[in-house]
């Protein structure tokens, strides 16, 4: 397809405002890419890769206006173009203000020739723009910037205005002609007439609408159900939705519920034998014969980023393998660090080995995508949690109980509200950072925040609640009080509401027992009646009624917020406003 026939399309896109026209126009546009559908399927979107993959062409704005100012003649500069676009507002507005044509120079003829643009357009095409921005990105090292402008003056000088604007646009990654995801995946349906449900499984698993395209028209409904998972190339990250632990049972049987770890979120490809394998990564050839990649929740590669995650593969895994889990940063203990520690190991390019002696990191697994080619995302979780603990159990100890399993996140299956709740507590305690409420059957979605997986909602709101009691810890915290009884004002007297025992530090239950130490009015065994004296800012879930606490009320969920040292008890929280508070 000719470049100008393609800024034809766009300029006509860009000018609908109708969804449905879009959808029409991008149908056309496809159907009439002929041997280019796959580059035009990624144009139209302002992609010039598959959104798996993470080459850029890395050129910033000052190149591009370089480029534009060559390309326009002797007399501008990059300084004009900036200023035009200060003027104008947008690169490619500003690109088309400019005649191009005629300038000699290397990149003229690094594209295959100089001038010949005019009103009508040019004889470039988009399969030459296309191999001229890949080799654009391929520019590496000294030199490199110069090349990357030379390549693109010696597009822009081919170009006319119409093709100079979404040239412009595509490079800088700014097409915004109406053309979002959903729009190519109704276009793909429409031209090749193939249901859409089965284009979106086949965008899912390969994340390449160019692709995707390419197969709908030369191998149909058929070659799009073969698209299969690839070990290397990334898939989207199934996300999730805020919710509480009473809808989840409400809404399910049951649920999974696992540890919220909080770091970041990592996808594992391991490839045991990669040597007979002649794709980019493997001709790299740094890693010998197996083969592990890393990448983010966005599908950027962060392999080189963590090491430990890769040495972890390599001690552990056998089999082909894509997981889905946490990296998250550790002390010298193993115990969990706060999540920004984990981003100053995350996307580091340089100095990896200093950052790493400095925090380290390591990973968990939660979900597995692909197991020895096998694809799961159809499986349901309970099946891919159980092919999970497989892969990260090394063959000789089968016998390793789950909780033994280094990497693998823990899941429970329950339908009751106070297991999970210990549940959080453990969590919490561990120093993550709460629950994952999941539907056990749920099929794995790439991409979807639907409502299978839910983070445990943060409080809606929190009570400033009297400390009326505690207990003596255990093993290590004997000497610390905890599990802390909480009372409101109800006239005169302090009626019970609830214990917290979640969302407190070693260090921050040391400081407490220091402050209630000094009003332990009676002890029995390990129970200890506290004085009304200290006051406890306290978050929670819900209220319900409950015949376990003497107000008739219970906090569903509490956790520690603070302590209100600005607060007596005759200032916290009264019962009329619990029973106000209470969930309907
Ligand atoms: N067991 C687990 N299962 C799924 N996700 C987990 C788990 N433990 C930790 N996580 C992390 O929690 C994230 C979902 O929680 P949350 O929604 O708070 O993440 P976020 O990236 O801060 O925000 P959002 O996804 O809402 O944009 C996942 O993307 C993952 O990184």
């Amino acid at each position: 397809m000719e470049f100008a026939t393609f800024a034809d399309r766009a300029g006509e896109i860009e000018a609908e405002a109708a969804d449905l026209e879009i959808v029409d126009h991008v149908t056309d546009l496809l159907a009439d890419a002929d041997e280019d559908v796959e580059i035009v399927a990624r144009f139209v979107q302002g992609r010039v890769f598959p959104a798996w993959d993470s080459t850029t062409l890395d050129i910033g704005p000052a190149a591009c206006y370089e480029a534009i100012a060559r390309a326009a003649g002797t007399n501008v500069t990059a300084g004009d173009v900036e200023e035009r676009l200060a003027e104008i507002g947008e690169i490619g507005e500003v690109a088309a203000s400019y005649e191009f044509g005629g300038q000699q120079g290397l990149g003229a003829f690094a594209t295959g020739g100089g001038g010949g643009a005019d009103a009508g357009g040019s004889d470039l095409t988009v399969r030459e723009v296309h191999e001229t921005l890949e080799d654009l990105a391929a520019a590496e090292g000294s030199g490199s910037q110069d090349r990357k402008v030379d390549l693109l003056f010696g597009l822009f000088n081919r170009c006319s205005s119409d093709e100079a604007r979404y040239l412009a646009r595509l490079v800088l990654s700014e097409m915004r002609i109406g053309v979002g995801e959903g729009t190519v995946r109704d276009a793909i349906a429409g031209a090749f007439a193939v249901p859409d449900d089965r284009v979106e499984r086949a965008l899912q698993v390969s994340n390449d609408y160019g692709r995707v395209a390419r197969i709908a028209r030369d191998e149909g409904l058929d070659g799009l159900d073969a698209v299969d998972l690839e070990v290397g190339r990334p898939v989207q990250a199934m996300l999730a939705q805020a919710g509480t632990v009473t809808d989840a049972l409400s809404e399910w049987e049951e649920a999974a519920v696992e540890w919220k770890y909080d770091g970041a979120r990592i996808q594992l490809h391991y490839d045991p034998d990669e040597s007979g394998d002649s794709s980019d990564a493997a001709s790299a050839g740094q890693r010998s014969a197996s083969e592990t990649r890393v990448f983010s929740r966005n599908m950027e590669e962060v392999t080189d980023a963590l090491p430990e995650v890769v040495e972890f593969a390599e001690e552990t895994l056998e089999e082909p393998a894509i997981l889905d889990g946490e990296v998250v940063a550790i002390d010298d203990d193993g115990e969990p660090l706060a999540f920004q520690e984990v981003l100053k190991r995350f996307r580091r390019k340089h100095d990896v080995e200093k950052a790493r002696e400095d925090v380290a990191v390591r990973p968990v697994f939660f979900d597995c995508l692909h197991a020895d080619g096998e694809d799961l995302l159809e499986e349901p979780l309970t099946s891919r949690h159980d092919r999970l603990e497989g892969v990260l159990t090394p063959s000789e100890e089968s016998e390793v109980r789950p909780a033994d399993v280094d990497g693998l996140s823990l899941l429970w299956i329950t339908d009751d509200p106070d297991e999970i709740e210990s549940i959080d507590a453990d969590a919490l305690a561990a120093g993550h950072e709460g629950i994952m409420l999941k539907a056990p059957d749920s099929t794995y979605s790439p991409g979807r925040r639907g409502k299978n997986w839910r983070k445990r909602k943060p409080d809606v709101e929190t009570l400033d609640c009297v400390v009326t009691g505690a207990e003596w810890g255990e093993g290590r915290r004997a000497t610390f009080l905890g599990t802390f009884e909480l009372s409101v004002r109800d006239g005169d007297d302090l009626e019970t509401v609830g214990k917290v025992a979640t969302g407190i530090t070693d260090e921050k239950l040391a400081e407490l027992t220091e402050l209630l130490e000094a009003h332990v009015a009676a002890e029995n065994g390990q129970e200890v009646t506290l004085e009304p004296a200290v006051v406890f800012e306290v978050g929670y879930e819900e209220i319900q009624t409950s015949p376990t606490y003497s107000s008739g009320y219970a906090l569903r969920f509490p956790r520690f917020v603070g302590v209100r040292h600005d607060k007596d008890p005759a200032d916290a929280e009264t019962l009329e406003r619990v029973k106000s508070l209470r969930s309907p």
